[in-house]
């Protein structure tokens, strides 16, 4: 049991030991893969403190270029080691190495290289005018680093989530303390190896790690030395944050929950449709914040596309990270299995028919003792129900009939959440058309999940505040300050 991994958090450039250990447990099979160094409220003040010295020291005086090219040492760093990242999200979370490898740590290196270079071309503003006493003034816009930051990233995909957070924060001048979720601690402890390697100077960049209420989550977002917390997770904890940002009158962004929808009208590209509404539905185990949950069909083509999806769902290999051939992993925790289970269970309840899935897989092997659950297609709940309400997070989706575009568009938008949105249709017009009347921050059309990092991303009402992306990070991770000069 000692020779387990103690991951201990990081601050102030050194390697911090805590009292309170907790563990690191493998999705796949249950099994105990390391302890957690717990940071307690002493360790995060410590953190915060070395990240506002750090912000008065060499760091201060660094020039875009030389920013942007400790952000590529970042990046280089992330790349040389990219084996053990990909193990790392892997052992934490159970996902198809393929998925890890092709998405998670190539976006973590992404995330740096883009910021590293946006920040060499941004633009500012200036702008002439002339007082009434005729005198000239040049009045120019200028974007200064805001301070330290508290970043606070979900498990369910750690490195890229954690990364689009920290870069644009280093990016901007800032100094960062992050904590990382307690369920996935792996990979964003190699992150603060390689940052260390890169040699930003000490403070610059803290890892705490622990949990939200009574942890390091709630001692970081109350802590009255931060200047302002990104945060991506839940819309209740981002509530919760809000309040202890609110103290403070705190700069806030978040990316949060969504219960985030696909069209599919009947004129659309049937099969690119069918697999585009599959990867949405339950890519990492329906366990990514833009993930189909609900899936409206145009009638005409309803049977045939259910019966396709059926299909398709029925043959998804659930399995180990490096089986061959392996669509999905387990969920994050028996927790959260617990919680997608009930959400099965009250579907039917809620009168669902559940055309395919619907329970927990047993394999007769060790994955038994892991967080599996059957990808799962239901059908026949009302717009009303609570499963077509709330997040559930997991490998399912609910197909529904509509018959007019006027019909659908008010069902998307029904919604407490206006995260993503998916449109399947070959007809350019009602592509726009649709588009502009869903009530989202982002709407795909004829795909999904392809990012373009510099464009703002996130969601409207109980799915975030603020947008994050391009020159979007850029102006949030920074104070925005006006510069009038009488010439
Ligand atoms: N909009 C997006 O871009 C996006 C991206 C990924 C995940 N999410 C959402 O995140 C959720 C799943 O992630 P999760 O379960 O890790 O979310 P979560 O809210 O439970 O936890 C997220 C992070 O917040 C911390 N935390 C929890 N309570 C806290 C508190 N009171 N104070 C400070 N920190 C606290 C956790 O330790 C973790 O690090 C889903 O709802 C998903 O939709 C949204
Ligand atoms: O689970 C949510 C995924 C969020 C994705 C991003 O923030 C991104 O692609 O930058």
């Amino acid at each position: 049991m000692t020779d387990l991994p103690l991951l201990r958090c990081f601050v102030d450039g050194q390697w911090v030991e805590t009292h309170h250990r907790f563990p690191n447990i493998n999705p796949v099979n249950g099994q105990l893969i390391g302890r957690v160094c717990e940071a307690d409220a002493a360790t995060v003040s410590r953190a915060v403190e070395a990240a506002n010295r750090a912000a008065q020291g060499p760091w201060k005086t660094l020039t875009v270029q030389e920013r942007s090219a400790l952000l590529h040492r970042i990046a280089d760093g992330i790349e040389q080691r990219f084996e053990d990242f990909v193990a790392a999200e892997v052992m934490d979370t159970g996902r198809p190495v393929h998925q890890a490898r092709s998405l998670d740590v190539a976006r973590g290196i992404a995330n740096f290289r883009m910021f590293a270079d946006l920040i060499k071309t941004a633009s500012s503003e200036l702008y002439e005018s002339t007082l009434p006493d005729g005198a000239k003034m040049l009045n120019y816009v200028c974007r200064k680093p805001l301070g330290t930051i508290g970043v606070i990233s979900p498990w369910n995909l750690p490195l890229l989530l954690l990364t689009w957070k920290v870069a644009p924060a280093l990016a901007m001048g800032n100094c960062v303390v992050a904590k990382p979720s307690e369920e996935t601690p792996s990979s964003a402890t190699l992150l603060a190896e390689v940052i260390q390697a890169a040699g930003l100077p000490h403070g610059v960049f803290n890892l705490v790690h622990g949990f939200g209420p009574g942890s390091a989550g709630e001692h970081l977002s109350t802590n009255p030395n931060i200047d302002a917390i990104t945060f991506t997770g839940e819309s209740r904890t981002g509530s919760a944050i809000m309040k202890a940002a609110a103290e403070g009158v705190k700069e806030v962004s978040f990316e949060l929950g969504g219960k985030n929808a696909a069209v599919v009208f009947a004129d659309a590209d049937f099969d690119a449709a069918v697999a585009g509404v599959m990867r949405s539905s339950f890519t990492n185990s329906g366990q990514v914040c833009l993930c189909t949950e609900r899936v409206y069909i145009e009638r005409p083509i309803f049977d045939r596309f259910v019966e396709a999806l059926k299909r398709r769902c029925e043959a998804l290999v659930v399995g180990r990270p490096e089986d061959p051939g392996v669509d999905m992993g387990p969920l994050i925790s028996l927790e959260h299995r617990g919680k997608v289970h009930s959400y099965y269970q009250l579907a039917r309840e809620e009168g669902a028919a559940i055309l395919c899935g619907g329970d927990i897989p047993v394999f007769g092997d060790e994955r038994d003792q892991g967080a599996y659950i059957q990808p799962t297609i239901m059908a026949g709940l009302p717009d009303t129900a609570r499963c077509m309400r709330e997040e559930i997070f997991g490998p399912v989706c609910h197909v529904a009939p509509f018959d007019t575009e006027e019909e659908v568009i008010p069902r998307v938008n029904d919604s407490a959440y206006g995260l993503a949105a998916s449109i399947w249709t070959t007809q350019l017009s009602r592509a726009h058309r649709v588009a502009g009347q869903i009530r989202t921050g982002i709407v795909w059309v004829n795909a999904w999940f392809a990012r373009d990092l510099r464009t703002p991303f996130g969601g409207t009402k109980m799915s975030g505040i603020g947008r994050e992306g391009g020159r979007y990070s850029l102006d949030f991770y920074s104070e925005i300050s006006t510069i009038s000069i009488r010439i």
